[in-house]
């Protein structure tokens, strides 16, 4: 199977690793040169529960040097996937198929206005993926989980065939009936400690012994359970207390959420994909979410400040304001 990830940054690198170890033609679709570069020169060099080693991988920067796919694994951020694939068309056949394992909701409906919906899987994954230096990562692969699915929850041929590529390749993956259910759960657990941890900068361990951020990560939790269930979606986590701690498992004391992740390299974060999308729902099926809602005007209010600063913004004392 020719396999294209698109977005070959922290986590599309963890999983691009496993597929080219495994023997499939696997292709790390980046825009950054330096990342690239360094990965045709030198190989991928991943660390994991196995040690260290140079992988030898296939990557670029432009979609017209790979070329059509079998499959498209999206691995940008959120906010960046209706870009990346209106600049992916030369990896689109006939037969291609399109599968988002970002975390949040709401890709796939970008990505099926982009490529028609026919042809788009969706997916999750505990898989993590921690980018070092250009060309360089730290994986964790063994025993996470990744589960794939088709849109309408059939367990086509189609879909069976990436698991049993991904299985071989050491990725654990389950079909599911349940994609939705699926994702909603990995939701719950972002919306765990995703946004608290990018308000206050806290890393797990001090997170994890603050009793007021702990109910109040339960209480977004408990929010976006309460849409779930009003709208019908099939869960397997069904308390604040499992989300809380399954966002912590096999993770260290220093460990930093992608959010807080994100804003301490300056860029905006997935809050909208994220708790965005449990304020949205909610509104679509009646369920109050303002735990959520304040957390989503944190998020905006701190990229605001964090994009003024960057632009040299200065502004006036509130007595100037209208
Ligand atoms: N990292 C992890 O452990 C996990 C991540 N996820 C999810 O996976 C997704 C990816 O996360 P992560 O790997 O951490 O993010 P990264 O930022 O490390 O990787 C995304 C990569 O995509 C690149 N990119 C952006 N736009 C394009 C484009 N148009 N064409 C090609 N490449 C592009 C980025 O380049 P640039 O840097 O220049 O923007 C970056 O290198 C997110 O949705 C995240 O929530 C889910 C589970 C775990
Ligand atoms: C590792 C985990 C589950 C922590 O919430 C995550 O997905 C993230 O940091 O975005």
């Amino acid at each position: 199977m020719k396999i294209c990830i698109l977005g070959a940054g922290a986590l599309g690198c963890a999983i691009g690793a496993a597929l080219s170890e495994a023997g499939h033609e696997t292709w790390l679709l980046n825009r950054g040169h330096a990342h690239v570069e360094a990965m045709n020169l030198h190989g991928l060099r991943v660390q994991d529960e196995r040690g260290e080693r140079q992988v030898p991988v296939k990557a670029a920067c432009d979609a017209a040097t790979v070329g059509v796919a079998d499959l498209v694994v999206v691995l940008v951020k959120s906010f960046h996937t209706g870009e990346a694939i209106a600049g992916a068309k030369a990896l689109i056949g006939p037969q291609t198929l399109v599968l988002s394992l970002q975390n949040g909701l709401g890709h796939e409906d970008i990505l099926a206005e982009a490529v028609g919906r026919e042809r788009v899987l969706a997916g999750k994954t505990y898989v993590g993926g921690v980018l070092l230096a250009p060309g360089s990562i730290r994986a964790g692969v063994a025993g996470k989980q990744t589960f794939i699915g088709e849109l309408d929850g059939q367990r086509t041929l189609r879909v069976q065939a990436i698991a049993e590529v991904f299985n071989g390749a050491g990725l654990a993956t389950t079909v599911s009936d349940n994609i939705l259910g699926t994702m909603w759960d990995k939701l719950l657990v972002n919306v765990a400690t995703g946004a608290l941890s990018g308000i206050t900068r806290l890393g797990y361990g001090q997170l994890y012994s603050e009793p007021l951020l702990e109910s109040t990560a339960k209480a977004a939790v408990a929010e976006a359970i309460a849409v779930a269930e009003r709208a019908g979606i099939r869960l397997s986590l069904t308390s604040p207390d499992s989300a809380w701690r399954l966002a912590a498992e096999g993770l260290p004391a220093s460990f930093r959420t992608s959010m807080l992740q994100s804003l301490e390299k300056g860029s905006v974060t997935e809050i909208d994909f994220i708790n965005g999308s449990v304020v949205r729902w909610g509104q679509r099926h009646g369920v109050a979410t303002p735990v959520n809602a304040t957390l989503v005007a944190c998020i905006k209010g701190i990229e605001r400040a964090m994009a003024d600063q960057q632009k040299g913004v200065i502004h006036e004392p509130a007595e100037s304001l209208p």
